[in-house]
């Protein structure tokens, strides 16, 4: 596996790739990898000829600055993973020279960044904007690889390729779980052994709120759920919503929507966790 780490390198790489036509698919992550990434990575090997992954804790999207220091880095062990899963390149730039730039990009992705994650990390969906957009740029990707566990995130960048006119495919891949259910997250790794034998009820929270809405009410489902994630105190609820699967706005009625999607994030201690369930059609 080739392991660039500057911008130079990973364009000129890129551009003779595109120029021998070959397929280039991508996968931005920001490391501590774990099977959820790797879906992505075999995801990307099987519809593409190179699978190029980076690996950017990105500072600009992060609100936390605790939660950016403390945020996992293990790059010689995701290395590792990503040459056993057959990855061709990896490009693991420096923050400096990935913002060596002097003009701030400002993004305005209305409606879709005005709930649950945009609402709640002020200035996250701009530092993903920023970040991705130029990552598309270095790596001139045909094909790029999300997981389904940051749906808002696939919506907005589907927005900003939309808007900026990337020539590109984006495709979104369902959430891979623990096997007591918890969505695989680098961020799992800072859980107390306490906490991590709680972070399942999240799942078991959205899969009661799935049951209940084929009974009741969204709003009576919805108290029923959170009432269900109160009774665990470790747990601290920041939203539980049920939306339309495409514009993320609250729904009254799971008819109303082609497609609705229960969504939620949650403090364990300091750790922020988030997790989505797609209501079946
Ligand atoms: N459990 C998962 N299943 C499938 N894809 C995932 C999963 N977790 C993350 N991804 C996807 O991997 C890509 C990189 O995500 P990222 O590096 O932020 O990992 P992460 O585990 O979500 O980390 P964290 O949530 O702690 O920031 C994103 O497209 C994300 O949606
Ligand atoms: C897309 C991304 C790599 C941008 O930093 C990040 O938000 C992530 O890992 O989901
Ligand atoms: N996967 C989303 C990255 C973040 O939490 O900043």
């Amino acid at each position: 596996m080739l392991q660039l780490s500057s911008l130079s390198d990973i364009r000129q790489h890129t551009e003779k790739l595109r120029r021998e036509s070959l397929k280039i698919g991508f996968v931005p992550t920001m490391g501590a990898l774990h099977q959820g990434h790797l879906s992505l990575i075999k995801a990307a090997k099987s519809q593409n000829d190179i699978t190029v992954c980076s690996i950017f804790v990105n500072p600009t999207q992060f609100n936390n600055a605790e939660d950016y220091r403390l945020y996992p880095r293990l790059l010689e062990n995701d290395a590792l993973l990503l040459a056993e899963a057959g990855c061709d390149v990896l490009f693991a730039p420096s923050a400096e020279e990935m913002y060596a730039q002097k003009a701030k990009l400002s993004f305005d992705f209305g409606d879709l960044e005005r709930v649950m994650e945009g609402a709640h990390r002020p200035g996250h969906f701009n530092g993903v904007a920023t970040v991705v957009s130029k990552l598309f740029h270095l790596v001139k990707p045909h094909q790029a690889f999300f997981g389904q566990k940051d749906l808002q995130q696939f919506a907005i960048i589907q927005q900003m390729v939309q808007d900026l006119s990337f020539d590109l495919e984006l495709v979104c891949y369902p959430i891979i779980r623990e096997a007591d259910g918890l969505a695989m997250s680098s961020r799992n790794r800072r859980l107390t052994p306490e906490q991590r034998a709680v972070a399942p009820r999240l799942y078991e929270g959205l899969q009661l709120l799935q049951a209940r809405l084929r009974e009741v009410p969204v709003a009576q489902a919805q108290q029923e759920a959170v009432a269900f994630l109160g009774t665990f105190p470790e747990v601290r609820l920041e939203y539980l919503e049920v939306v339309d699967a495409h514009t993320l706005q609250p729904v009254q009625e799971i008819s109303s929507a082609p497609r609705v999607a229960l969504c939620l994030a949650a403090f364990l201690g300091e750790v922020r966790l988030i997790d989505n369930l797609l209501l079946q059609p």
